[in-house]
């Protein structure tokens, strides 16, 4: 992809968020932790600089143009289906945006972790040929990165939460099955400049780590009443805190309700790529507030508002939790508005209120 974009609107209100030095984080600088905690419990979002993983990142979106090349009918052999089941291909339109049931207009490719780890062999699904030629060079290393860095920051989480040493790591065992995945993401350039590409949604797992080029991310900051865009920055990375950490975390880390619009200004017109790794709790992790491991965690639920009791999780394996909203998102499935809500995970109270 060229790097020659046209450059993120000056005139256009951006959200600002923390810039957090990854190499810092990983020489365990206490003012940079300091920092990422005050970004992972303010509003869920940073940047993180200096993560390693551009190339990497540079060349899953080469791999992404070459394999979303491939004819549709190719790659609806490969789609994800609507039994709630994310990996492999989702076309543009196959997900709701809204409780009224307007289509998205991006399409996805989703490529399982225990896939990756498990190449040459296909433990979770198969994926078009050509996304096997690139899995050593490219998909491989991008890949074990993401989970590097991801780890890297639970484990930094884990601590701050006063949590016995690894309890987070256990939820995301490597070996595990999850709904830990890379997703490529390409919205096509269409006739709006304003139409919702991906929906207010908070994420589904514990923590993305995102790719962005072209703007078009925006969040809704607690307590606004509107939408700010995150202007993308060059080697940068955009971090957020989703849905399954916030449950575990008694709340204590926030998943922000975010969504995409096409980018802005004289970025508009142009085709919008994005690339993401989700990590996910494994399978069997059992999404409610890690009370009895932490005095911190079992205050924050103590002094909980009853209007944020939804950060209890209700209870649900991350499995069931991840199928929800997977499954209910798809239009295929929608009986009415009840369905868009059966789709909600952290942002229902709010969003609803
Ligand atoms: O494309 C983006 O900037 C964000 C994508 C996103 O929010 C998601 O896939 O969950
Ligand atoms: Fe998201």
């Amino acid at each position: 992809m060229s790097t020659e974009l046209p450059a993120f609107p000056a005139d256009v209100k951006t959200h600002p968020l923390l810039v957090i030095d990854y190499q810092l984080l990983r020489e365990a600088d206490e003012s940079e932790i300091d920092r990422l905690w005050e970004a992972a419990t303010k509003l869920g979002f940073w940047y993180l600089k200096n993560h390693g993983a551009e190339e990497h990142a540079t060349k899953m979106f080469a791999m992404g143009a070459d394999v979303m090349a491939l004819p549709l009918e190719e790659k609806m052999r490969y789609e994800q289906g609507d039994d709630g089941v994310s990996f492999g291909y989702k076309a543009a339109g196959a997900n709701a945006v809204n409780a009224s049931g307007e289509l998205d207009t991006v399409e996805f490719l989703n490529i399982a972790k225990d896939d990756v780890l498990a190449w040459p062999k296909h433990v979770r699904r198969e994926y078009p040929q050509l996304v096997g030629t690139y899995m050593e060079p490219t998909i491989i290393p991008f890949v074990k990165h993401s989970l590097e860095v991801n780890n890297t920051i639970l484990d930094i989480f884990n601590e701050r939460l006063g949590l016995p040493v690894g309890s987070l790591r256990e939820c995301h065992k490597k070996d595990e099955f999850s709904g830990s995945e890379a997703r490529l993401i390409r919205n096509r350039i269409t006739d709006s400049t304003s139409k919702t590409a991906i929906g207010a949604h908070t994420d589904f797992g514990s923590l993305s780590f995102l790719h962005n080029r072209l703007g078009g991310l925006q969040v809704l900051p607690p307590g606004s009443e509107d939408w700010q865009y995150i202007k993308p920055i060059r080697n940068h990375a955009i971090c957020n805190v989703g849905d399954a950490l916030a449950i575990l975390s008694g709340g204590i880390l926030r998943s922000n309700i975010h969504r995409v619009l096409p980018p802005p200004g004289p970025q508009a017109g142009l085709e919008r790529w994005s690339l993401v790794f989700f990590t996910r709790p494994g399978n069997s992790v059992v999404l409610s507030p890690l009370s009895d491991a932490s005095s911190k965690i079992a205050t924050a639920i103590k002094n909980a508002p009853e209007s944020v009791s939804h950060i209890q999780g209700g209870g649900s394996t991350s499995l069931e939790w991840f199928s929800r909203r997977i499954r209910n998102q798809r239009i295929a499935n929608r009986k009415g508005p009840e369905t868009w809500l059966a789709s909600r995970g952290t942002e229902a109270v709010e969003t609803s209120a």
